[in-house]
């Protein structure tokens, strides 16, 4: 287990002047793990520039290295790895603990899956409670083994590898890139064409990855959302340098404050706009948002763009379900504008947020009821009544950075403070946030 069960550390956000400033939040957490994960798998050296240095990444790091590459740190965000290359991975010395990181956990497994290695991963109470079956399903179908698990398919498991990996066409039972991810990872080192088809197209960055380092996948349509992605197998992955964008999901913090505190204006910078992440932006501005979008440009494969952002009167509105996978872990803190938004606002087809890293409708539903906000759960959408923010309560986090940075922007405008039970888990994916919100005017702390 890891250290994250440590001592909890309380934060409270506190209502202030205007939020002003520039601001450049932290690397994508989807693609740093990305990078890591191609870096291992490539032959050669990979040259990252603005890895998020976020807990869950690290970790990652760890795994990469227990797997065989060499993995340096040459500067702030700026990594090496030199990798063994598919096929040569070696069977780790330990538990492969993954901390808080779903994503990286699951990834790694389908690493691990189309390898002849063995490894056991694990990681904090929260990972623990996460359903693990949904990769290991089509990576047991590609020839894997499970030798141990958890009741109900969870952490701690050890997987046994394919000694040859199968290709296989495989549906994803829900849109996630996560599940699409470990299949087509395992399908790097099987012989053939490995196929995963998705009902709802899910973020897209290892296929952007994959064909930067020289794989061939080929993208289809698949029905109204869905794709049908195909990958060839055995490919020779080159090490190639990988630029790594602003995250999109870490920029909703910042954006989202700044859009309820009053007098509000700042621009974020860089922000990755690839469009199976940017529902969030498509969700706020229908509800009336000042967003502007400046300077759209590439930036290491992704399109990025600045965000200028300024206080607004929001309006409640109707979030479709099919919305969700391009802003899925964005949910808690749309619940926050929504807190801030005249009238009824409808999430719909929320049943993934379930299964994070903590069960976030319910979390964000709690904690909207702490700020004095009405809330609730219907079927899977969730409904927030908003308007007047009393605030004055405590959220509580379930080791979950996104709902305790929730709270906290929620507190920057509510009546009466707002507190967060744990800030700790925050540095898994924005180590940086409380002093950047600082750096805007804000009072956290
Ligand atoms: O592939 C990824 O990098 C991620 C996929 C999503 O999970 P699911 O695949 O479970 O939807 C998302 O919630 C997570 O934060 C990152
Ligand atoms: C769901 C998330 O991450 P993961 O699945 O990697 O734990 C998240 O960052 O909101």
């Amino acid at each position: 287990m890891s250290s994250h069960s440590a001592i909890p550390q309380p934060l409270t956000a506190r209502r202030g002047g205007r939020l002003s400033g520039r601001l450049r939040v932290p690397g994508d957490k989807s693609i740093s793990h990305r990078s890591l994960i191609f870096g291992l798998l490539s032959a050669g050296e990979t040259a990252i520039s603005g890895l998020l240095e976020g807990e869950d990444v690290l970790r990652t790091a760890d795994a990469v290295r227990a797997l065989g590459a060499a993995v340096e740190r040459l500067g702030e965000g700026r990594w090496r790895v030199r990798g063994v290359g598919i096929g040569g991975l070696s069977n780790p010395a330990g538990v492969l603990d993954f901390g808080n990181a779903g994503t990286g956990s699951r990834l790694m497994m389908g690493v691990v899956g189309g390898h002849p290695v063995t490894a056991t991963f694990d990681g904090d109470a929260s990972l623990r409670k996460r359903p693990m079956r949904r990769i290991l399903d089509p990576l047991v179908m590609m020839g894997a083994r499970v030798l141990s698990e958890a009741e109900g398919g969870r952490c701690p498991i050890t997987l046994e590898g394919a000694r040859e990996a199968v290709p296989i066409v495989y549906e994803t039972p829900v849109a996630s890139a996560q599940i699409k991810s470990a299949v087509l990872l395992a399908g790097l080192n099987a012989p053939g064409r490995t196929t995963v088809i998705e009902a709802e197209a899910s973020r897209d960055h290892t296929e952007r990855m994959l064909r930067h380092f020289g794989a061939e996948v080929n993208i289809e349509p698949h029905g109204a959302h869905g794709r049908r992605i195909t990958l060839v197998g055995q490919p020779e992955l080159t090490a190639r340098p990988v630029v790594v964008p602003a995250d999109p999901s870490s920029a909703a913090f910042p954006l989202v404050a700044a859009l309820i505190v009053p007098g509000s204006d700042i621009v974020l910078e860089g922000v990755m706009m690839n469009p199976l992440r940017t529902g969030l932006i498509t969700t706020l501005m229908e509800m009336e948002a000042d967003i502007t979008v400046l300077d759209r440009r590439e930036e290491g494969g992704e399109e990025v763009a600045d965000l200028r952002v300024r206080a607004s009167a929001l309006r409640s509105i109707e979030v479709p379900a099919e919305r969700a996978p391009s802003m899925i872990d964005e949910y808690p803190i749309l619940a926050v504008a929504a807190a801030y938004a005249e009238g009824e606002t409808v999430m719909r087809g929320l049943q993934e947020l379930r299964v994070k890293e903590s069960d976030r409708l319910e979390a964000v539903r709690a904690g909207l009821l702490a700020a004095g906000v009405d809330a609730e759960i219907s079927g899977d959408d969730l409904i927030v009544r908003g308007g007047r923010v009393p605030g004055g309560g405590t959220a509580a986090t379930h080791l979950d950075h996104r709902i305790a940075m929730s709270f906290l922007v929620l507190g920057l405008a509510s009546e009466k403070p707002m507190q967060v039970d744990d800030g700790a888990m925050i540095a898994t994916s924005f180590p940086t946030f409380v002093p950047l919100m600082h750096g805007l005017g804000a009072d956290i702390g």
